[in-house]
């Protein structure tokens, strides 16, 4: 049986499991660092299939790895289960609607996402088993990958150290190889302090901690027109300071989420608005604190790689989608806006370019094929830290509807249909085989070390979040 037929046969007979497994995490939907459920989903089921799992790596608790095998190469498999907040939604409907009021919801697909890079560590695991290959294969449990880069804290602990490679996916309405990189960024909250007074009476006792939050907003406002195009700026305000407006507001804090295609460029913006908060701080004879919350560093997709998991990709092919899942596609391509649908043929997080979508056609029905690209993905993630201690490939593969945005009430509904499921099975597949062909082809893993050297340059990877520095939860 060659390999592809191998891996086919392994995970169409174990199919049931992943499916399962997909959708327990799917209906338990939490947020960065308190993933208590869903890690314990996924470590379970790594014990039960023999790897020796480790809990509360990194000093996180909702981190692990399950190893199996010793020795050289070690191949990583990076699997995230962190859900997003405040985006509950009905599963397998069309329509918006809440499954729990200020529930969370799988709005990144991190359900599957998880997942499907445990089926391809077990497929792998199996296949070294069966065909007696020597050598070690991880899984990674990382949590808090939305808004909490905890690969980065965890690659700042030096477990990746001896990876030789490592395989991720995510999920979304397109197929192929992860070509492009991505943003790095930098995220801190900033803290202000005043004095509070009756708003009427005493107003100039008062200093007001929200007017500095106003005041570097605006600033920050300014700022945007003269930084390079690719940065981003995104804020919250994460505390207002109360709902009282007869009250001079003395507490306040806005988060900022700060992005650039290299990691130098964001850390210079970040100074910026530092010096912003600090000018505001001093408009309104407030105090500003500011917390460093975390960060991640640009991603550098393998090329070597990405050929293999290109060619893994042309050999397992689309899913066949049923009528049925056509009808529910087309569903949710009409609950999209003109807008949306414009949108649809941007491949969000595959190489920044735009493909022509035929009208009558809701899921993709192409492997894109690139696997080398210089654009940058106006997004981030924090693989990019595993990207620079070990060569890393990653893949999208279809598992929703065209059109169908990360992060949107359409993306959640979608996470626990068949559309999905296909997908996942799909997936799992590419990474087992791509991992399997470098396993037997010790020349693609040597190629690719090469390659991440002479691109690094001799920069080494340096953690982009101070040493002091921990993960939090959500507020
Ligand atoms: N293949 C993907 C990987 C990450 C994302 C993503 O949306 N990441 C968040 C991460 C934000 C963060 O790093 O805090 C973002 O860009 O907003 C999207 C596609």
């Amino acid at each position: 049986m060659n390999q592809h037929h191998w891996v086919n046969n392994f995970i169409e007979k174990t199919r049931d499991q992943w499916i399962a497994t997909s959708d327990k995490i799917w209906e338990n939907p939490e947020t960065r660092f308190e993933e208590y459920v869903s890690a314990g989903i996924l470590s379970e089921q790594l014990e039960r299939k023999g790897f020796r799992v480790t809990k509360g790596i990194a000093g996180i608790e909702t981190a692990f790895v399950g190893e199996f095998g010793e020795g050289k190469p070690v191949i990583a498999f990076l699997g995230e289960y962190d859900a997003l907040s405040g985006m509950s939604q009905k599963g397998n409907v069309a329509y918006k609607e809440k499954n729990i009021e200020d529930g969370n919801g799988h709005g990144c697909g991190h359900n599957l996402l998880g997942t499907g890079a445990l089926a391809g560590a077990v497929a792998l695991k199996t296949y070294m088993e069966e065909h007696d290959l020597k050598g070690t294969v991880r899984f990674y449990g990382c949590p808090g990958e939305e808004g909490g880069s905890g690969k980065t804290f965890m690659a700042r602990e030096g477990i990746f150290d001896d990876v030789d490679m490592a395989l991720c996916w995510h999920p979304g309405p397109h197929t192929g190889v992860i070509a492009s990189s991505f943003l790095s960024n930098i995220q801190a909250y900033f803290k202000f302090k005043g004095t509070s007074s009756h708003a009427a009476a005493s107003p100039h006792l008062g200093r007001s901690a929200l007017d500095a939050v106003e005041l570097m907003n605006v600033g920050v406002n300014y700022l945007r027109e003269h930084v390079i195009p690719e940065a981003r700026i995104h804020y919250a305000i994460t505390n207002t300071g109360g709902i009282s407006p007869n009250v001079v507001q003395a507490n306040a804090e806005v988060l900022y989420l700060i992005r650039a295609p290299q990691i130098d460029e964001t850390k210079e913006i970040y100074e910026r608005i530092k010096k912003i908060a600090e000018g505001a701080a001093l408009m309104t004879e407030t105090e500003v604190e500011v917390i460093f919350d975390k960060a991640c560093s640009n991603y550098i997709p393998s090329k070597v790689l990405g050929k293999t998991m290109y060619e893994s990709m042309l050999e397992v092919g689309l899913p066949e989608f049923s009528n049925s899942e056509q009808q529910y596609a087309k569903e949710i391509w009409n609950s999209l806006t003109a807008n949306e649908k414009n949108n649809a043929g941007q491949l969000v997080a595959i190489a920044n370019e735009k493909v022509n979508i035929p009208s009558g056609q809701y899921l993709a029905e192409e492997i894109h094929p690139k696997y080398e690209s210089n654009a940058v993905v106006p997004g981030s993630s924090d693989v990019g830290d595993v990207s620079w201690i070990a060569p890393t490939v990653q893949c999208m593969m279809t598992t929703c509807a065209l059109g169908t945005a990360l992060h949107s009430w359409q993306m959640v509904a979608q996470g626990t249909s068949s559309i999905a499921h296909k997908g996942l099975l799909q997936v799992s597949k590419v990474l087992a085989l791509t991992a399997i062909k470098a396993l037997e082809n010790k020349d693609i893993i040597e190629s690719a070390k090469k390659e991440l050297l002479e691109t690094l340059n001799d920069t080494p990877y340096e953690c982009p979040i101070p040493a002091d520095v921990q993960p939090s939860k959500l507020k």
